[in-house]
């Protein structure tokens, strides 16, 4: 049993070392932080992808000035800034993701968006790649089932931004193979992420105790309780958070909490997860929080 324990290990030691390359699906900000620290902290090539091109444009602008400011302000030899650029690629079609050993995915979270890109990225990879969804709240084991290989599917969340939060939620789904889950987390600890382990549920731990949280700010704001920045000020003020929940929901995107209020209300049945009306007003209005400019405040482009 020993030697299986140690010759397992030593398995995933080679997989790790052979972990020079990453896909990533979804060049939004997510994506874009996930293609930055794989560049940067772990060496490795990132080919991204997104279906808007626009988007991934903005996405390598924006890592490019990340890493002169990072430069400027002394955290990065200036000689590193190109290097890291020049290890990733933009690319125009998911097939170009098809060599790397492990594909990030990071698109909008849609369940059918998701199970459709992880058909692709199962029909363009050999079956030893790894493939991770980085969702807030999806079944890991449901998005592994749509593919011809349940075992390398496995939920690897990270936090918002990431280059800058540490953590990282790694979630196994039902059929998910140990290796798979040894060598995501190497990758992870590379990236300079620690990692936590968690059960395939609705939200996993962070957006099942976060997501009602924010959600009930936002009705707390819908009655007229308080202005939106009383709401967030008494918040900032009585806890030792920076941040309150309406402004952090802005940060996250308004379309992406309330589709994972969707997930946790129809998955979990209770109705203390009903999403707020007047989120899904903002969503339906546009008004997705930073990234379009308007949320609950309104941002310079
Ligand atoms: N925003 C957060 O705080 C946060 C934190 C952790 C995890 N997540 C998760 O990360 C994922 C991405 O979130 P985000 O905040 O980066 O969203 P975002 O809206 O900033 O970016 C989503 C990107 O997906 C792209 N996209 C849509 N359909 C696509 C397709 N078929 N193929 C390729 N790209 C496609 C869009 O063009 C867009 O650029 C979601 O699953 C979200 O739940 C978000």
């Amino acid at each position: 049993m020993k030697n299986l324990a140690k010759s397992t290990r030593c398995l995933s030691t080679i997989l790790v070392k052979k972990m020079d390359a990453i896909g990533v699906v979804g060049a939004g900000q997510m994506g874009t932080g996930i293609a930055l620290v794989a560049a940067r902290n772990a060496d490795m090539k990132v080919m991204c992808y997104d279906v808007d091109w626009s988007k991934l444009n903005g996405s390598m602008e924006w890592i490019r000035n990340k890493l002169n400011s990072y430069a400027e302000r002394g955290d990065l030899d200036k000689s590193r800034v190109d290097e890291i650029i020049s290890r990733i690629t933009a690319c125009k079609r998911i097939e170009d993701l098809g060599d790397a050993p492990l594909i990030v995915e990071a698109a909008s979270e849609r369940e059918t968006l998701k199970l459709e890109i992880f058909k692709s990225l199962d029909q363009i990879t050999d079956s030893e790649a790894i493939l991770a969804s980085n969702t807030s709240s999806i079944s890991i084991t449901k998005i592994g089932s749509v593919t011809s290989k349940p075992e390398k599917v496995v939920g690897m969340h990270f936090f918002n931004p990431v280059q800058v939060m540490q953590v990282v939620e790694l979630i196994p789904g039902l059929e998910t193979d140990e290796s798979t889950i040894d060598v995501t987390k190497s990758v992870c600890e590379r990236m300079g992420k620690v990692v936590g382990t968690v059960k395939d549920s609705p939200g996993f731990i962070s957006n099942r105790v976060l997501m009602p949280y924010i959600n009930e700010a936002i009705n707390t704001f819908s009655e007229g309780v308080a202005t939106i920045e009383e709401i967030d000020m008494a918040i900032v003020a009585s806890s030792t958070k920076k941040m309150g929940p309406l402004a952090t929901a802005d940060l996250i995107g308004l379309d992406t909490c309330l589709a994972i209020m969707r997930v946790l209300h129809s998955h979990l049945g209770d109705d203390k997860y009903r999403p707020a009306p007047l989120l899904a007003s903002y969503v339906h209005a546009g008004r997705l929080g930073r990234k379009s400019g308007r949320g609950f405040y309104k941002y310079d482009s």
